[in-house]
C-alpha cells in the first residue's frame, strides 16, 4: 500500500461525495413526531384561513351604519341581543341599534360587519333589557378578521424537502395533517477504531484514553437528523474493523469510522475498503484538521473514514457526512449556511492547506465575529463543547489577521443553503 498520499481540494471532496446520496422512501408520521423530520410531499392549503369571519377582540359585534351619529358628546345606545363566545354561532341577524357581544375568535354574526372593543364602551340595564353604550362612529369592517386574511386556499403551503419546525407543524395542524408524509430518516452507523479505547463507564488503564468520538459523533449525527447506530469499538485488528464494517452496510444507509485512517501498521480502514471491494473517493484533503478523512462507496454505500483525532473527527463529519445525510434526508438545502464575520484572533502563519477552526460567534454592536473556540489542534477535544460554526481560512501564502472579515460556517442552524459555497 502506497503511502504518499495525493490531496484534493475540500470542494472537490464534498462534491465527490455528494453524487451518491440516495433519497429515502417517504412514510407517514404523527404530527407531534414530526419535528426535525422533511417533508416528502409539497403541502397546499385545503381552506382559507380563518375560514369564517371572526373577531380579534372581546367586544360587541355592531352594524356599523348604528354608530354614524356617535361621537364623544352624542353617545349611542344599542341593545344587546346575546353573547357570542369563541366556538359559538350566533343564529340571527344583527341590525341597526342591535349589537352581540363577542369574544376573541367568535364567529360574526350575519348582519354585523364591525367590532367595537369592549373597553370602548359601558353597559347598562334598562327595564330588563341590556344596551351597550359606544361614543364614537365605528367604520364598516373595523375589527374583523375576514376569510381567507392568513391564507388563502389552494396556496403552496409548505415545499417537499423543507424541515419540519414548531412553525410548520402549526400549519400542517391547521390544515388537519394529524399524520405528514416525511421522507425516512437514512440510518447512519458509527464504529470507533482503536485497542486503546475504554467505555465511557470504565476506568481508566496505562496506555488507554476513553472514547470520545463514537459518542460524539451519534451526537452529530443527530443534530444532523439522521437516525444513529452504535455498532461500538473495536480492536486496530484488521478481523475485528472488517467484520464492524459489514455489519454496519447491512445495517445502515451510511457508515462513519473513527481513527485508523492514517499510514500507521494498525491503521486499517484503507485496507478494509480495498478487502470489501469498495470504490475509493479519496483519502487526503488539502485542509486542516482532518487530511486523513476519507470516503469510499460501495453499492451505492457510502463509507466515511474519519480522523481518530477529535476535532479533526469533528471537522470531517460536518464537512462532509453531514451534507451527504440531510441530501438523504430529502432536504433541498443540505449545506451548511455560510455568514461573513470579523475574525478576532490573529491567524498569521501562512497554511498551504484551507483551515476549518472551531469557533464561536458572537453578536455585538451590530457586527458578527468568529472567535476560536478553544485550542486550534486536531488531537484537542476542548475546543469542541463551545463551537457553534468553523471558521474558514482559506489556505495560500498569506496569513490572517484579527479584523479579517471571513467566512463561517454554521453548525447549529437547520435552515442550511443549497451550495457548498
Ligand atoms: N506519519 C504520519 N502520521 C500521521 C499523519 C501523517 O500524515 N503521517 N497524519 C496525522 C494526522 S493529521 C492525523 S489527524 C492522525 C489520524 O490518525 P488516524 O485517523 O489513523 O487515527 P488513529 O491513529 O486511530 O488515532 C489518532 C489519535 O486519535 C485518538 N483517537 C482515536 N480514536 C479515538 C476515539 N474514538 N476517541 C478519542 N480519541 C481517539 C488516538 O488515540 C490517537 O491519539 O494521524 C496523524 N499521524
Ligand atoms: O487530519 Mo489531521 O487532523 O489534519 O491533524
Ligand atoms: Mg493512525
Amino acid at each position: 500500500m502506497t503511502l504518499m498520499r495525493k490531496p484534493i481540494p475540500v470542494a472537490e471532496a464534498v462534491q465527490r461525495v455528494m453524487q451518491f446520496p440516495r433519497l429515502k422512501e417517504a412514510e407517514a408520521v404523527k404530527l407531534e413526531e414530526s419535528t426535525g423530520r422533511v417533508l416528502a410531499q409539497d403541502i397546499y392549503t385545503t381552506h382559507p384561513v380563518p375560514w369564517f369571519t371572526r373577531s380579534p377582540y372581546d367586544g360587541y359585534a355592531i352594524c356599523a351604519a348604528s354608530t354614524e351619529q356617535a361621537g364623544e358628546g352624542s353617545p349611542v345606545w344599542l341593545q344587546v341581543l346575546g353573547t357570542v363566545a369563541a366556538g359559538d354561532v350566533w343564529r340571527g341577524c344583527v341590525e341597526r341599534g342591535q349589537a352581540v357581544k363577542i369574544m376573541t375568535g367568535g364567529a360574526m354574526p350575519d348582519g354585523a360587519d364591525a367590532v367595537i372593543m369592549r373597553e370602548l364602551t359601558r353597559e347598562e340595564e334598562r327595564d330588563g333589557a341590556l344596551y351597550v353604550q359606544i361614543k364614537r362612529k365605528v367604520k364598516t369592517g373595523e375589527n374583523i378578521s375576514r376569510i381567507g386574511e392568513d391564507m388563502e386556499e389552494g396556496e403552496l403551503l409548505l415545499r417537499q424537502g423543507t424541515m419540519i419546525n414548531a412553525g410548520t407543524v402549526a400549519q400542517l395542524a391547521t390544515f388537519g395533517y394529524a399524520e405528514v408524509p416525511v421522507f425516512r430518516k437514512p440510518v447512519v452507523a458509527v464504529i470507533a477504531t482503536g485497542s486503546e479505547l475504554l467505555d465511557p463507564s470504565e476506568p481508566l488503564a496505562p496506555g488507554k484514553i476513553r472514547n470520545s468520538n463514537g459518542y460524539m459523533l451519534l451526537s452529530q449525527v443527530l443534530r444532523s437528523g439522521a437516525e444513529p447506530l452504535y455498532i461500538g469499538k473495536v480492536q486496530d485488528t484488521l478481523g475485528e474493523t472488517l467484520a464492524a464494517v459489514k455489519k454496519a452496510l447491512e445495517q445502515a444507509d451510511l457508515v462513519l469510522t473513527t481513527g485508523g485512517v492514517s499510514v500507521g501498521d494498525f491503521d486499517y480502514i484503507p485496507a478494509v475498503y480495498q478487502e470489501l471491494g469498495a470504490q475509493p473517493l479519496f483519502n487526503k484533503i488539502g485542509m486542516r484538521p482532518g487530511s486523513v478523512t476519507s470516503a469510499a462507496e460501495r453499492n451505492g454505500k457510502l463509507l466515511f473514514g474519519l480522523s481518530g483525532n477529535p476535532s479533526a473527527c469533528y471537522v470531517g463529519f460536518e464537512l462532509f457526512a453531514r451534507p451527504v445525510i440531510r441530501a438523504m434526508m430529502g432536504m433541498k438545502r443540505p449545506y451548511s449556511q455560510r455568514v461573513q464575520a470579523e475574525l478576532q484572533e490573529d491567524f498569521t502563519k501562512p497554511n498551504p492547506f484551507d483551515r476549518f477552526v472551531r469557533g464561536k460567534l458572537s453578536f455585538s454592536g451590530g457586527r458578527l465575529y468568529a472567535a476560536p473556540s478553544g485550542k486550534d489542534k486536531s488531537n484537542i477535544v476542548s475546543s469542541l463543547a463551545e463551537a457553534n460554526c468553523l471558521i474558514v481560512l482559506p489556505g495560500g501564502t498569506r496569513g490572517w489577521e484579527a479584523g479579517s472579515m471571513v467566512d463561517v460556517l454554521l453548525l447549529d442552524d437547520q435552515e442550511g443553503t443549497g451550495q457548498w459555497r
